[in-house]
């Protein structure tokens, strides 16, 4: 669609003042990994320990996101690269808005987590790969996808009947099964901060 009749509006209040309000700077830790992998108990972790310091955090989760937002949206190759374009613009407001934003979707396609990376700025753009293997996640099955994909219930599963392309340039790789949550919220925490740092 043409944007020749939308103009931006510019607001007083900018992203640096709020970032400066907060005495902290803001950007998108981006978690990838396997549907099981451990995303969501990192992130969980990682927000809670970010809360206790007094970082403004928020959450953006696969399934919270798709029963939302998103809920127009399948797993077919194109709805997964929507779902992620948006992600991405939602994670670029809530940066604007001064947050720490913790992303955590499978995001298998290195194209798309790419796009989250322009979207935002590569400088605002942490990734971290949750590297745990298909064999273990089918192993812990939290949700009991893994059984129905395997029988054929759930088409278009990753790593069972849909491709995963793992990062090859990750900022951080963490390996579940042998490093513990502490270790994983540990080596996030110190990763970024220098970046959370304010600068004037
Ligand atoms: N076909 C298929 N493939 C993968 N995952 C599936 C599928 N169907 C449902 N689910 C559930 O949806 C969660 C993943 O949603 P995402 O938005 O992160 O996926 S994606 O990034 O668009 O690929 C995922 O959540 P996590 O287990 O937390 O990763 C699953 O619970
Ligand atoms: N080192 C670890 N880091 C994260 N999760 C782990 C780890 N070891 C075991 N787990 C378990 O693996 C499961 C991961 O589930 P979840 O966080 O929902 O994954 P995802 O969000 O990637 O689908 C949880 O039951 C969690 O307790």
């Amino acid at each position: 669609m043409s944007k020749e009749n939308i103009k931006k509006h510019h607001f007083k209040v900018t992203r640096k003042e709020r970032q400066q309000l907060n005495g902290h700077n803001s950007f998108l830790i981006w978690i990838t990994g396997l549907s099981g992998s451990g995303k969501s108990t990192i992130a969980n972790g990682l927000e809670e320990y970010l809360h206790k310091i007094g970082v403004r955090t928020y959450v953006l989760d696969g399934d919270n996101i798709r029963h939302g937002i998103n809920d127009n949206l399948t797993f077919s190759p194109e709805d997964r690269s929507e779902n992620i374009r948006r992600i991405g613009e939602i994670s670029k407001l809530f940066i604007d808005a001064g947050c720490v934003v913790i992303g955590t979707f499978i995001s298998p396609y290195q194209k798309d987590r790419q796009k989250v990376k322009r979207i935002v700025a590569p400088s605002n753009f942490v990734e971290v790969f949750v590297n745990t293997s298909i064999e273990e996640c089918e192993r812990r099955d939290v949700k009991g996808l893994y059984k129905k994909a395997r029988s054929g219930e759930i088409p278009n599963f990753t790593g069972i009947s849909a491709p995963y392309e793992a990062p090859e340039n990750a900022d951080i790789e963490i390996k579940t099964e042998t490093e513990d949550i502490e270790e994983a919220i540990f080596k996030i925490a110190d990763f970024i901060k220098e970046k959370l740092k304010y600068n004037e």
